[in-house]
């Protein structure tokens, strides 16, 4: 891999939790990642698959600058992310953004959601208000909305056009890499196959570089390029997704490619 191709470059990277465990008692340690290693290209979608609490949201916490990891390296166009200063990480979020599973609950319910999508451009300074607002109409039409929800509140919008403003606000500082973490295991079969199309045009449309965290080998199978499977924090095993999912060499990918042929798990 040319190392010119790579924008983000994760080394060992690992977080180990202190947990309290009661009263006099000493405090418990939870390895959530324990030693990771992967590289995304630019343009790609990487997907890190894993079963629940193998520290799938944690890493990309870690890659977002909400959680410090306790060692490891996490580079991004060539830069290392960790130890970087508040100020520097806060400029990074530009460049970083993410969509979570419930994009709604991040909207303030008390302001009309338009002028919401467009607050990271004047946080940013990117824009004055008049111009943060024609952005903002912009991309929520982009997105599949229209010109008139601007002004309406997150309760007037169903959870996918929810995730359709999440998509939108996340995209308003033109980011080059976005963490989406189950972004579509919160909708209906059919709109999440709206929001992922989506999300594939928007792709290739801005040359986005993303990381699919999901449990759902589906939505690997659709999105991805290449991924990894974590296995109580570490990878069980990582490529590219045709080798991956037609010939799995360990067991813990065997099984969750198992679980998606039972039909209780396609809901
Ligand atoms: N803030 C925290 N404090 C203590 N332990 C945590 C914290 N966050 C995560 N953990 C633990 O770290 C492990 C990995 O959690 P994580 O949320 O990263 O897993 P996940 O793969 O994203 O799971 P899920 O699919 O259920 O969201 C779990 O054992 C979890 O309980």
């Amino acid at each position: 891999m040319n190392r010119d191709d790579v924008l983000l470059e994760v080394t060992d990277l690992r977080k180990v939790f202190s947990v309290p465990s009661g009263w006099g008692k000493r405090n418990r340690e939870v390895t959530a990642v324990d030693g990771i290693s992967f590289r995304v290209r630019r343009g790609e979608t990487w997907g890190l698959i894993g079963e629940s609490g193998s520290g799938k949201t944690t890493t990309g916490r870690m890659i977002l600058g909400l959680e410090t990891p306790t060692s490891g390296s996490i580079r991004f166009n060539g830069e290392e992310l960790t130890g970087v200063s508040r100020e520097r990480l806060r400029q990074l979020r530009q460049k970083i953004q993410v969509v979570f599973q419930d994009s709604g609950s991040a909207f303030n319910p008390r302001l009309p959601v338009g002028a919401q999508v467009g607050a990271p451009l004047r946080r940013f300074g990117l824009c004055t208000g008049a111009e943060a607002k024609d952005k903002a109409v912009d991309l929520m039409e982009k997105v599949g909305l229209e010109s008139s929800h601007y002004d309406r509140y997150i309760h007037e919008f169903s959870g996918g056009q929810r995730q359709r403003l999440g998509i939108a606000r996340a995209l308003t500082t033109d980011p080059e890499f976005l963490v989406l973490d189950e972004p579509t295991a919160a909708l209906d079969v059919s709109v999440q196959a709206q929001v992922l199309n989506l999300l594939k045009d928007l792709q290739d449309e801005r040359g986005l570089t993303m990381l699919l965290i999901t449990h759902h080998l589906a939505l690997v199978e659709h999105m991805c390029d290449s991924a990894g499977v974590l296995h109580h924090g570490s990878f069980a095993e990582q490529g590219p997704v045709d080798v991956l999912l037609r010939t799995p060499e360990s067991a813990i990918t065997s099984a969750l490619l198992e679980a998606v042929l039972e039909p209780q798990a396609a809901s």
